[in-house]
């Protein structure tokens, strides 16, 4: 299997590193204009480029966050390829989300969605067939796994006393739009429930959590559902979970089973 990467951070250090242990070609990694040198200290002789052009490989990866699935989303899906991404908040821009469906009917794309750093997806998205009442995504992290968003504009992360302190309290639209770092998984329980408006999120920084805590509670039809999951970081990036690379990673892999999930 032929794969692409874009992006060439933690998530995509370990994708690519996971995906050549299991027998896959790297083909070509996509960088931004001028970061070609840091993407080949990360992956050696593997081509990289700063567009997909008319390369084919089997499959393309997005780990490279929301700029990398609005970058390069529209041109891939456009060319007929799969784009397996983990850049779910993007989709909370109408306007993308609309521009990717409307390349992927055109082209014959198709954009995966990975369940990234969360599970309970599944049910999730077999519950809202029969009706979902509500949904709430609870975020919980370390102090340092909220560096560089909007809780630093609400908090002093590194003066918490102990005590863990709410930055977020909305809707899944607006926290995958200002934290396009660490709400994807609250868009993909968006997307897989009851979308992006109707989705509460409310986001916590713990200085007593030793790892990212993710809750999804819902209620419908079918019952009521808590999930938790309580995810290790990935190393080289405290603000990610080990399980979002995992999950690439696999979403890449099932491509070849000819029984799925
Ligand atoms: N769905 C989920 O559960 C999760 C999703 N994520 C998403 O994955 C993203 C990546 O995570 P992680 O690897 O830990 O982050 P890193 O910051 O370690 O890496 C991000 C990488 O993306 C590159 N990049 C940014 N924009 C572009 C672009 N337009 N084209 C190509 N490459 C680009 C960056 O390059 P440069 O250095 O040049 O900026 C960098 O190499 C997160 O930002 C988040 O959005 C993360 C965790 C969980
Ligand atoms: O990796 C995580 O724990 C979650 C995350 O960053 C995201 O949802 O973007």
């Amino acid at each position: 299997m032929q794969v692409a990467i874009i992006g060439y951070g933690a998530i995509a250090a370990y994708v690519g590193r996971a995906l050549e242990s299991e027998g896959a070609q790297l083909s070509m990694i996509l960088a931004r204009a001028g970061r070609e040198d840091a993407a080949a200290s990360v992956f050696g002789d593997v081509p990289v480029a700063t567009g997909i052009g008319d390369a084919r490989p089997d499959v393309v990866v997005d780990c490279a966050g929301h700029g990398g699935l609005s970058a390069h989303g529209l041109a891939i899906l456009g060319n007929g390829l799969p784009l397996v991404t983990l850049s779910l908040g993007a989709l909370a821009d109408a306007d993308l989300h609309a521009r990717l469906t409307q390349a992927a009917r055109e082209g014959g794309g198709v954009l995966h969605l990975c369940s990234g750093a969360i599970g309970g997806l599944d049910a999730l998205r077999a519950a809202a067939i029969g009706g979902l009442d509500s949904v709430t995504y609870v975020g919980r992290k370390p102090p340092q796994g909220w560096v560089g968003s909007p809780a630093e504009k609400v908090l002093d992360l590194g003066a918490l006393d102990g005590r863990a302190a709410v930055h977020f309290d909305g809707s899944a639209r607006d926290a995958a739009r200002l934290y396009p770092k660490n709400a994807n998984v609250a868009a993909a329980v968006a997307l897989a429930g009851i979308g992006f408006d109707a989705t509460a999120v409310t986001l916590i920084a713990d200085p007593e959590a030793t790892a990212n805590i993710h809750e999804i509670h819902a209620k419908g039809a079918f019952g009521e559902l808590s999930f938790r999951i309580e995810g290790q970081a990935l190393e080289g990036n405290p603000r990610s979970s080990a399980l979002a690379a995992m999950s690439a990673v696999r979403a890449v892999l099932d491509r070849r089973d000819v029984m799925r999930f």
